[in-house]
C-alpha cells in the first residue's frame, strides 16, 4: 500500500499514516490539498490528512480538497497529540511550526513566552527543521522530534534539538482525527460511520432542517456537521456531515435519498463508510 502525508517525516499525520502503511513506507507533500490531489489523480493507494482537532476544530484545506476531488473515505484514525517545545537551548526569539499546533499551545506562549514571535510553516516536521538550521527558532511538535534528555540531547547550538518543554498543549483532552482517503472506485458502504458532502445549490427558510430532519426522522445520530463556503458567491455554503450509520444500512440509503431530494439544485457527495482506528500518539 503507498501511502502519502504530511511531510517531512516526523509529522503527527506520518504517526498516525504509519498505523496503515504496509512496512512504514510513507510519502509526503507539504500540503493536504497535494496529498487528495496525488490519491485522487492515482500516484498513491492511500492518503492521511488531519481534518480535526478538539481545541481547534476543522482543518478547512482539507475539507476542502474532499469536496473537490474524486476520492473517497475509507478509516478514521484518532490520536491524542502532546506537543513538545523544542529548541537547540532554553534561548530563542521565534516559535516555528504547523498553525494549528501553534494555536493549540496558545494558552502556554502566551504565559511563558509572550515576547517570542511565532512563524507557521507547513508541518510541525518543517518547524522542527527551522529548530535545527537556527538556533534562534525553537519548534512545536512531536517530543520524538529531539534526543530524550540524557541520552543524545546535545550542547546548545550544535543543531541537536531539546525538549525545552513537553504537554504544553492547552488542554490534555487534545486530539486529532485524521482521515484516510482513497480513490474513489474503493468507496465503501461498510463500516459504522459515513461521511457525506452536501451541496444545496439553494438558500430558504427550514432547508438545513429538513436536511438535518432526514436524519433525526430514522434516529441516526451526526457526530459533526460543518459549513464551508461553495466558493461560488458570498453565503453559498456546502455541509459537510459526518454520521454514525453505514451506507449498507437501509436507514442510511433513505436519508441520503431524502437529502438528493432537498439538494436537486445542486449535489450530495458520498465520500464512503468507515471504522475508527484509535493510535496512541
Ligand atoms: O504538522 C503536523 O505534524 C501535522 O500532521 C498536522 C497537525 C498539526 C497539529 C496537530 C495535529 C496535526
Amino acid at each position: 500500500m503507498q501511502v502519502v502525508t504530511l511531510g517531512p517525516a516526523g509529522t503527527y499525520s506520518h504517526r498516525a499514516a504509519g498505523s496503515i502503511a504496509d512496512d512504514g513506507a510513507v510519502s509526503f507533500r507539504e500540503s493536504v490539498t497535494g496529498i487528495v490531489a496525488a490519491v485522487a489523480d492515482g500516484e498513491f493507494d492511500r492518503g492521511g490528512v488531519p481534518v480535526e482537532n478538539s481545541i481547534e476544530g476543522s482543518v478547512d484545506e482539507s475539507l476542502d480538497a474532499l469536496a473537490d476531488r474524486a476520492v473517497s473515505v475509507v478509516q478514521e484514525v484518532v490520536s491524542p497529540i502532546r506537543h513538545a517545545l523544542l529548541a537547540q537551548g532554553p534561548e530563542f526569539s521565534t516559535v516555528a511550526s504547523h498553525p494549528q499546533a501553534l494555536a493549540q499551545c496558545r494558552e502556554y506562549l502566551a504565559e511563558h513566552y509572550p515576547d517570542v514571535s511565532q512563524e507557521a510553516v507547513a508541518s510541525t516536521a518543517r518547524g522542527v527543521e527551522r529548530a535545527r538550521e537556527d538556533p534562534s527558532v525553537a519548534a512545536i511538535g512531536h517530543p520524538a522530534n529531539a534526543g530524550s534528555p540524557g541520552q543524545g540531547a546535545g550542547e546548545d547550538g550544535d543543531g541537536t534539538l531539546q525538549r525545552i518543554a513537553e504537554n504544553i498543549q492547552d488542554h490534555d483532552s487534545n486530539a486529532t482525527r485524521f482521515l484516510v482517503v482513497a480513490p474513489e472506485s474503493e468507496r465503501s458502504e461498510a463500516g459504522g460511520k459515513t461521511s457525506i458532502v452536501a451541496y444545496p445549490g439553494a438558500n430558504y427558510p427550514g432547508l438545513l432542517l429538513e436536511l438535518l430532519e432526514s436524519f433525526a426522522d430514522r434516529d441516526i445520530n451526526l457526530t459533526r456537521i460543518e459549513s464551508r463556503p461553495s466558493g461560488r458567491r458570498l453565503g453559498d455554503y456546502c455541509f459537510h456531515v459526518d454520521f454514525e450509520a453505514g451506507l449498507y444500512e437501509a436507514r442510511a440509503q433513505e436519508a441520503l435519498a431524502e437529502i438528493e431530494e432537498v439538494c436537486a439544485d445542486g449535489w450530495v457527495k458520498r465520500l464512503g463508510s468507515y471504522d475508527t482506528t484509535h493510535v496512541v500518539g
